[in-house]
């Protein structure tokens, strides 16, 4: 029988999340086509926040790959929008010219932020928080400017306001009303909300309401009705947001707030349906997962035509905040009015707040403060309507010891431990002694607890240390290198050595791969990792690199690509700098630019002149694509100023050409200042050298990107050849030791100075072995632009060919 068409509007979370429950219901019911606006897999939103706060990175918040969608034969169409749905005819157009035939379709555009329509609201700077591109923005302006002003003290705005002083920002949080997170607090919470993050940093402008957006290109003062002005060079609107129906509101489908549904999250219209922060069900919508969650599963038992029983009901909404160092928990009904009584308990010195509103006898919402162990407990009663017989009951509003063990002990089977996927302790305890799970990610994985903003994940461990009892001991949660196979970063090293493994092919064969081709998380380790530990036979697997590094450019945001090439260190010359200069007028280019490495960038470059602006260039490539060394910024040092102790652009043109175009498991940035007044900022760079009177001091480990980390003191040496000696033990060390993608500013935290001081300059015998290990790593290298611009077959491949695909990263 031919498979029904089914189309998916809006690649989100909870669209995706749809198409599973779809795909566990009936596999191979549907030929399944999705489009999403946005240029990503779907990826996990919720955490965006713990991005903006350091807490994780985007490519690891991507929930279903792209290889997902080709396992589930799904076909994905990433940036490209649905611009009309033609019920009658039965298919969708979308703004790249396709019409795509439907006979099920579901529609879950979810929801746009709101921007509040100031004068000045179109200058730059003025952005939401509500997406991949957003986020970054926040990043890029937090290493350019100083203050930031957020628009909006509810849980969006909060989050991106912990985020932005993270980030090094001041921020002001403008509130219109005098307590924050109106939505989910009482005003005692709120005040003691706002205590607790006023003592973090944060900057509160409470009543305020905001009147225009000042400057001329770009945002630098924002003014408010009281006539008060504050400086501002990004300004974050985190006001509320608006479910996004103009689609199916323009295709004839009724639509209220939101998209209208039954409870089979049926629109009016035959064979539409809409789920997620676009639906509106029995005139609510959602703003929160775990209702879209409920919502994906009903109309999955719908559409597969399952017993779908009483299909979706509602739902009653918890929160958490995600700010590190302040737990906020709230549930249902948390202000008192006139039928409610509440019980309340208060530490001030512990800075603890409980508080639970009960009508009619029964729990109906609830707000905790500073200790919200309780709130699965206590969003259970509430889901339950548990009738309150004796106040014994709330002996666990009583200071909590956080004892994590008697928790788990003490919570029913039928208790949530993740609020956001509904999973509850009995679900996980059967799904460990069934399945056999041993770790957090396999129980994430078989249960979905712990999937979505992951505040519950520490309770995960409980259940799971619980139901193990002393098994648990023996078993220790590793990172895995990917989905693709159990095992971490540094098993698949020692088994590439030990079983002398010398393809990726071969590595996922003998390794027992779970999925046959791996993924693009594991391909480009495992190839780091052969041409590592093989330097002089491994032929590097192009197809298993990221795209700016197969194309050996940095892919922009329109397509285009920049083009930066070696200047060792930081040092040009006149002829240089004209046949820059004519290569830019040649092929208009649209954008010139130093970096912060001392290069020059050329931004803006089409695809298919990329290797003719490298032939006319004719100079190496400056691998600011790649994770390698990219760059040795130096001071002017004492050949020019009056400071300078010694000879920094020697010594760091010197380092340059020697470690140049070697493969390390994340970028290298180094510098070389010639006196302690550090003009070429050695304090946060990968390796920084700092001259004195007769002697370099050699910093490692800095950073000064999003985890500023100041670079430590490894040792001081008298000569040259010393620097080059240890930093060339030093990076091979990083090389062999640190996990594919680490930087060394995390890979020193992990393992610490001192191991890494015992290693390189203690145990000499080592030391050697790995100068000479570098060495030969660092014979057969060749210049990648130069080989490429003599291959006409690669070139044709990478630059000409217009099907050429670009994946993730
Ligand atoms: C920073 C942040 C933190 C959050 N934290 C939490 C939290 O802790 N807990 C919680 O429960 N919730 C949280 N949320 C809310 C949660 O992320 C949303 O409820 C959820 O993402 C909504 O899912 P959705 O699929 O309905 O919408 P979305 O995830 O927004 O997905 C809709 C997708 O459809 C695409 N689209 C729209 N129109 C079209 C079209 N015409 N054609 C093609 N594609 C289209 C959009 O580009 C978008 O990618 C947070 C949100 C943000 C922004
Ligand atoms: N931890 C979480 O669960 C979490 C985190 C982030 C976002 N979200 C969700 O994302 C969505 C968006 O979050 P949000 O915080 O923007 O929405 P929201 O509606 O919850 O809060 C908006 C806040 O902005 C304030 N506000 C409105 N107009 C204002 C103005 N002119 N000046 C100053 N303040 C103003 C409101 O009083 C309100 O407190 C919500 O659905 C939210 O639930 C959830
Ligand atoms: S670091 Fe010292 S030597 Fe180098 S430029 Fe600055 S002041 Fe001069
Ligand atoms: S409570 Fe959010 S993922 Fe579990």
């Amino acid at each position: 029988m031919a498979k029904r068409k089914l189309v998916l509007v809006g690649n989100g979370m909870a669209g995706v999340r749809t198409i599973e429950e779809i795909l566990k219901e009936d596999k191979d019911r549907f030929e399944i086509t999705i489009f999403g606006s946005e240029p990503h897999p779907n990826y996990n939103r919720i955490l965006l926040s713990s991005v903006l706060q350091g807490d994780t990175t985007v490519d690891d918040i991507v929930l279903n790959s792209y290889e997902w969608y080709e396992e589930n034969n799904i076909t994905l169409y990433t940036g490209e929008t649905v611009e009309k749905i033609n019920s009658d005819k039965k298919n969708v157009l979308t703004d790249k010219g396709q019409e795509v035939p439907y006979d099920d379709l579901i529609i879950a555009t979810g929801s746009n932020p709101f921007m509040l329509p100031l004068p000045g609201a179109d200058k730059k700077g003025v952005i939401a928080f509500r997406d991949i591109e957003d986020c970054e923005a926040m990043i890029d302006a937090s290493e350019n400017y100083e203050r930031a002003v957020v628009i909006g003290g509810g849980l969006l705005g909060l989050e991106a306001a912990r985020g932005l002083l993270n980030l090094g920002m001041e921020v002001d949080v403008v509130h219109i009303l005098d307590h924050l997170m109106e939505r989910q607090l009482d005003q005692t919470g709120s005040k003691m909300l706002k205590e607790e993050l006023e003592a973090q940093g944060m900057n509160f402008l409470m009543e305020h309401g905001t009147e225009a957006i000042l400057g001329k290109d770009r945002v630098n003062k924002v003014s408010f009705k009281n006539g008060k002005v504050v400086k501002a060079d990004l300004v974050v609107m985190a006001v509320g947001i608006k479910p996004n129906i103009s689609l199916a509101k323009e295709s004839g489908i009724t639509t209220n707030r939101g998209i209208v549904v039954d409870d089979y999250m049926q629109t009016d219209v035959p064979d539409v349906y809409a789920v997620g922060e676009c639906a509106e069900h029995r005139e609510l919508v959602y703003g929160l997962v775990a209702p879209l969650w409920d919502q994906g599963k009903a109309l999955a038992k719908k559409i597969c035509e399952k017993d779908a029983g009483a299909g979706y009901q509602g739902s009653i909404l918890s929160t958490k905040l995600k700010v590190s160092g302040v737990d906020v928990f709230s549930a249902g009904e948390f202000v008192d009015s006139p039928d409610t009584k509440a019980i309340r308990v208060q530490d001030e010195f512990e800075r603890i707040y409980k508080k639970i509103v009960v009508r009619d006898n029964r729990i109906v919402g609830a707000v905790l403060f500073g200790d919200t162990s309780e709130g699965s407990k206590l969003l259970n009663m509430i889901n339950t309507k548990t009738e309150i017989t004796d106040m014994s009951q709330f002996s666990f509003l009583q200071a909590n010891d956080g004892d994590q063990d008697s928790l788990v002990a003490d919570m029913a089977d039928g208790e949530q431990v993740c609020g956001c996927n509904g999973v509850s302790k009995g679900d996980i305890v059967t799904a460990i002694n069934e399945q056999n799970l041993t770790t957090v990610t396999e129980v994430k994985n078989c249960t979905n607890a712990a999937r979505s903003c992951g505040t519950c994940k520490n309770l995960v461990q409980a259940v799971l240390e619980h139901t193990l009892g002393d098994e648990f001991e023996q078993v220790d949660e590793k990172e895995t290198v990917c989905e693709c196979t159990d095992l971490s970063h540094e098993e698949v090293v020692a088994e590439i050595r030990e079983k002398g493994l010398s393809h990726t092919k071969e590595v996922m064969n003998v390794l027992g791969w779970k999925s046959e081709e791996g993924c693009s998380k594991c391909r480009p380790a495992v190839n780091y990792y052969l041409g590592m530990v093989n330097p002089t036979d491994y032929e590097d697997e192009k197809e298993s690199r990221f795209v700016n590094e197969r194309m050996h450019a940095n892919i922009q945001k329109d397509g285009t690509y920049s083009v930066v090439p070696r200047m060792y260190g930081g040092v040009t010359n006149p002829k240089d700098l004209r046949t820059i200069a004519d290569v830019a007028d040649k092929y208009d280019v649209p954008l010139i630019k130093l970096t912060g490495g001392q290069r020059i960038d050329m931004l803006g470059i089409k695809k298919e002149d990329v290797p003719k602006v490298w032939k006319d260039l004719d100079m190496p490539s400056g691998y600011a694509y790649a994770k390698s060394l990219r760059t040795v910024k130096t001071c002017v040092g004492k050949d020019f100023c009056r400071f300078g102790t010694q000879d920094a652009i020697g010594l760091g043109i010197a380092l340059e050409k020697k470690f140049e175009m070697l493969n390390t498991p994340h970028k290298v940035k180094m510098a070389v200042s010639a006196c302690p007044r550090n003009c070429a900022e050695s304090g946060i760079k990968d390796v920084g050298i700092v001259g004195g009177e007769g002697s370099w001091e050699l910093f490692v480990g800095g950073n000064g990107g999003t985890h500023l980390r100041a670079g430590e003191l490894l040792c001081k040496v008298s000569t040259d050849e010393e620097v080059m000696e240890t930093i060339a033990a030093y990076l091979q060390y990083y090389r062999e030791d640190a996990k594919y993608l680490e930087r060394t500013s995390h890979w020193l935290d992990r393992v610490g100075l001192a191991h890494v001081q015992s290693v390189i300059l203690e145990d000499t015998a080592k030391r050697k072995e790995l100068v000479d290990r570098m060495e030969v790593a660092l014979t057969n290298l060749k210049d990648p632009w130069a080989e490429i611009i003599n291959d006409s077959k690669k070139k044709n491949e990478l630059f000409e060919n217009k099907k050429l695909t670009v994946s993730q990263q």
